[in-house]
């Protein structure tokens, strides 16, 4: 089973006009549901893109619809022991508060909420159906992620330390050390605590300078059944993600950039794992920050359903498709629905406390503090987790389907038994290339703004690839060609280059759509990875000359002694001699294995060399030939000596 992905386009608001709305919901044909998004193409307004949805819900869409259509079918699935997730993305006053907490009216009543409601209903209903000997207890614990640390939001904001609490893995999920723990017993006592918590974390915002809103907020909502000895745990989890939002727009002090770099940088490690579990990648980087281990995409076991929440604006164009963008890619991940065992009670139950849902019911004790929210707490369980354990079954275990059509219906009916997990996860780009392109960004950011006297609110933000019928064939070859070098890389474990490579690949597709701001900053952003490459920076000095940010660099004054040497080399080396000839077959064969045995190459170089060929000739193939010494001197990376040495190594 896959993720179910849905979007939901949020209506105008009172100062928003018709006229700038540019994003709708569509369907293949009349008499089907609605399960596209449409948006134009920001370069090519008569173009559209389409993006393709488990469902979409528009403008029309009610609370309560959408909680019908999208939340209440889990319920019962949630009380046959699967856990539920349910998250909320999207750009910043998209609506994902309003989807999961939603307004105070009943009708404006979100997900949360509803969820709540009709949990405590089933919950009466079964305690009811068993005559009481299944009794249903529901225990909530509430917390943010800030600036990727961990806060407890039912507890007052003064306890807080400023680290936060820690994560730890136990028993295949990520759990919050010391997250506290309510017993619930009714919708109204939900209402308390909910109240007081978001007050809590309005309360911390506040101290901080912060808003709200710029914390990831979890909502963990656990369901424990207990008939006689047999306990069934089973948790939902309600995500309101902080929004995504162009630095450049907001109008922020540092603390304010830096709580958006924690935020971008968290949503991009979600984007980069999206896009590691739909490429079919073993190293998912989940533990690149706290909210991506806590929602650990695709690694849970049961349902997740993510609804992205989209403002149909034209301000908001490039950020609404980078975030479909991100979002069409996560329907690819597939969980397995498999619901939490149930476990026994060694002893004889002592006389049960009636049922939380019951009438006059006491309070569930609160759990000690290293009973964190989703674990199957206390030695009971514990002594069954280390059996389970012995008796080698399967842990919770993913699939992931790159292309459905090739994917064999077999596993999906019954999934192969998990591999050993890795113990210690290798990832695809490293917290420090992480921290180092945030801080960069910040300071870049800080530093223009410092800079600039004009306003920098009409920047526009980086547009994520999009695919696009515009780009051509003959691009999208070579496009595809980039791609398979970035997966290959990633493969061989190589992943800075890949995600260089990446960050390359984004670059040309921005650039093929038109998009040169973007190019711009996806080629500043690769260039660390291929420092120095003298074509890179030459297409960097090229757009930027293009967009009118500096003069276009011009060619060094070669100096007479330099040219004198090289023209001497020339003569040592002719260009129509066989050595030149077959020197050049094998630099134009691209072949890695050949070009490496060459004199003077290792295999850093030798990739160099076939990655600067590939890249080049962006106008089509002509000049991606090299067809001489001379052109060959001049490729990034090469140099006389090079191509000399080189040279003198061929035995011909
Ligand atoms: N479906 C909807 N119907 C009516 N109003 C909506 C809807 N969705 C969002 N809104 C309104 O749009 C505004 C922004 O919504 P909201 O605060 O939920 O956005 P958000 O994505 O959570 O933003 P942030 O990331 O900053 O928290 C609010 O005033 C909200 O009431």
């Amino acid at each position: 089973m896959s993720v179910r992905v849905v979007a939901r386009i949020r209506p105008l608001l009172e100062n928003e006009l018709d006229k700038d709305v540019i994003v709708r919901a569509d369907s293949v044909a009349e008499d089907k549901a609605t399960t596209l998004v449409r948006i134009p193409n920001p370069k090519n307004e008569a173009e559209e893109f389409s993006f393709a949805f488990n469902s979409v819900y528009d403008l029309a869409t009610s609370q309560e619809s959408l909680f019908t259509s999208e939340v209440a079918p889990h319920v019962k699935s949630l009380f046959q022991g699967l856990d539920v997730t349910i998250f909320a993305y999207g750009v910043t006053g998209t609506g994902k508060t309003h989807t999961m907490r939603g307004g105070l009216r009943l009708a404006e009543r979100g997900v949360i909420p509803r969820l709540l409601s009709n949990v405590f209903r089933r919950g009466r209903k079964i305690a009811k159906d068993t005559s009481g000997d299944t009794t249903v207890e529901v225990a909530l614990s509430y917390y943010e992620i800030y600036n990727d640390k961990v806060y407890d939001l039912l507890e007052a904001p003064d306890k807080r330390t400023p680290s936060g609490l820690p994560l730890r893995e136990k028993d295949g999920k990520t759990v919050v050390v010391g997250l506290s723990e309510r017993s619930c017993e009714d919708l109204k006592d939900f209402e308390r605590l909910y109240m007081e918590a978001n007050k809590n974390r309005v309360t911390a915002a506040t101290k901080l300078n912060a808003h709200s809103s710029r914390s990831h907020a979890i909502l963990r909502v656990k369901v424990t059944q207990t008939t006689g000895r047999a306990v069934r745990e089973s948790t939902a989890s309600c995500i309101d993600l902080a929004g995504s939002e162009d630095n450049r727009r907001t109008d922020n002090g540092k603390e304010r950039l830096i709580e958006s770099a924690a935020i971008n940088k968290s949503l991009f490690v979600l984007s980069q794992c999206i896009d590691a579990i739909s490429r079919g990648d073993k190293r998912i980087p989940y533990r690149e920050s706290k909210m991506t281990r806590i929602l650990s995409l695709g690694q849970n076991n049961g349902i997740t359903i993510m609804i992205l929440n989209l403002a149909p604006l034209r301000s908001y164009h490039l950020d609404t498709l980078s975030s479909l963008n991100v979002s069409s890619r996560a329907k690819r991940i597939e969980v397995r629905a498999v619901e939490n065992e149930v476990v026994y009670k060694p002893q004889a139950p002592a006389p049960r406390a009636p049922s939380a849902l019951g009438g006059a019911m006491s309070r569930q004790p609160l759990r000690p503090l290293a009973n964190a929210h989703n674990v199957h707490t206390g030695a009971v369980l514990a002594a069954k987790a280390a059996e389970m354990e012995k008796a080698d079954k399967p842990a919770k275990a993913f699939s992931v389907f790159v292309d459905k059509r090739s994917t064999p219906t077999a596993n999906r009916a019954a999934p192969p038994k998990r591999a050993p997990e890795p113990k210690q996860p290798q990832l695809s780009i490293s917290a420090e290339q992480i921290e180092a392109m945030v801080e960069k960004k910040v300071a870049a950011i800080l530093a223009s703004r410092a800079a600039e006297t004009a306003p920098v609110a009409d920047d526009p933000p980086v547009v994520i690839s999009v695919q696009t019928t515009e780009i051509s064939d003959e691009v999208k070859r070579r496009l595809e060609a980039l791609e398979r070098r970035v997966e290959n890389d990633a493969r061989t474990g190589d992943d800075s280059r890949s995600e260089g490579l990446r960050l390359l690949l984004q670059a040309r597709q921005a650039k093929e759509l038109g998009d040169d701001e973007a190019a711009l900053k996806f080629y500043e952003m690769a260039l660390p990875y291929f420092p120095g490459q003298a074509k890179l920076i030459g297409k960097i000095e090229k757009l930027k000359a293009k967009l009118g940010r500096t003069e276009p660099a011009r060619p060094k004054k070669r100096s007479r002694v330099v040219v004198e040497a090289e023209e001497d080399k020339e003569n040592v080396m002719p260009e129509n001699s066989p050595k030149t000839k077959k020197l050049l077959e094998i630099v134009n064969s691209r072949d890695l294995l050949q070009i490496k045995g060459l004199h003077g190459f290792g295999n850093k170089k030798a990739q160099d060399l076939v990655d600067c060929l590939n890249l080049r000739g962006e106008k089509g193939d002509e000049g991606s030939r090299v067809a001489s010494l001379a052109q060959l001197r001049m490729l990034p990376g090469m140099g006389s000596r090079m191509v000399e040495r080189a040279y003198e190594g061929l035995a011909v």
